[in-house]
């Protein structure tokens, strides 16, 4: 796909989240998280399924509102000036909730129509934008006749109407094929480019250590650790790990400790940290059945710091 999504003509504004906390009754799904989004940046979101990601991308919008702490967005704050904060936004939700009984050219009038953009100013920003997500032959479609691809990247066209400076992308490519999503990747790398902050919530491992930046690991609703991708590896797993089946714990318990690693209860087998040979020639002395080492990835990042696999889509 050749697109080339222009740079956005709006001031740097970074987003700060002050120590969030959301009850719904007795339940506290997110615990006291707080970061800030910079300009020019990707910040991701991991953590598995009920984490509570998708309520603090909640917060940080005004669809759901804190219990507790507040998200600043450049000069206002989404709690109390809701209307001026998310003017700075753009939101691609897990939903499409494009309107069916619009074409796609309608799709985006409409929706320009929220941020009084009307007229000739709002034809051309949308030709522009469906151009840009190279949706141009499409225009007069209805909704209904686009692939998933084509619907994720007409979502993010119509987010993009108002030239947000602040991007929230919840899970934007569940549900599609590489290709689409390599597509999709190309256009948030640009948006990045053009120095939009972007926030991505996201199942796919390949997809935060690709794009992110910066990832915030939650469970529970809290955030467990935070840092670029490199860095949480190295300083969580190292380079390798060792995958084992057929051993007995106990054993796997005496040889984590003897050599100062870790393991954890991976598959129908053990994930265990290879912090150098010995341990690995100690294992191969056991006759397991299945034993093999690996370079290290964000899933195994998780699995030692919660004991837990991330989301699956
Ligand atoms: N309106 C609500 N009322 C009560 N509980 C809720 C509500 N919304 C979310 N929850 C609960 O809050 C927890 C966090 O949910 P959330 O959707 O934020 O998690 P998530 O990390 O986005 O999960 P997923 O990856 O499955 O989308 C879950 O246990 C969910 O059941």
């Amino acid at each position: 796909m050749q697109t080339r999504l222009r740079q956005p003509q709006t001031q740097p504004i970074s987003l700060v989240a002050y120590d969030l906390w959301k009850e719904y009754g007795d339940r506290t799904v997110v615990q006291g998280v707080s970061f800030t989004l910079n300009p020019g940046e990707v910040l991701g979101v991991l953590g598995p399924n009920g984490a509570g990601k998708t309520t603090t991308v909640g917060m940080l919008y005004g669809s759901v509102l804190p219990t507790r702490g507040f998200v600043q967005i450049g000069d206002y704050q989404v709690q109390n000036q809701g209307r001026e904060a998310r003017s700075y936004l753009g939101i691609v939700t897990q939903e499409d909730n494009l309107d069916p009984d619009f074409t796609v050219f309608e799709n985006l009038l409409h929706f320009a129509h929220h941020y009084r953009i009307t007229g000739n100013a709002a034809r051309a920003r949308a030709s522009e934008l469906l151009a840009q997500v190279n949706l141009q032959d499409y225009a007069k479609n209805q909704v209904d006749e686009l692939s998933g691809g084509m619907k994720r990247r007409l979502v993010l066209a119509r987010a993009l109407i108002n030239q947000p400076s602040i991007i929230f992308l919840d899970e934007p490519t569940t549900g599609l094929d590489p290709d689409a999503r390599q597509d999709f990747w190309k256009l948030v790398t640009q948006l990045k480019q053009g120095g939009a902050g972007v926030l991505l919530t996201t199942h796919y491992m390949d997809e935060a250590q690709r794009l992110c930046d910066r990832l915030l690991l939650m469970q529970h609703g809290r955030v467990v650790d935070e840092g670029t991708p490199t860095e949480l590896i190295e300083r969580t797993v190292g380079k390798e790990v060792i995958e084992v089946e057929g051993v007995d714990e106990q054993q796997l318990q005496q040889l984590a400790s003897q050599y100062q690693t870790w393991y954890r209860s991976f598959g129908s087998g053990y994930l265990l940290g290879l912090p150098d040979n010995a341990i690995w020639e100690q294992l191969t002395h056991l006759n397991a059945p299945s034993l093999s080492r690996r370079p290290t990835n964000l899933e195994d990042v998780f699995l030692r710091l919660t004991g837990e696999s991330l989301a699956q889509p």
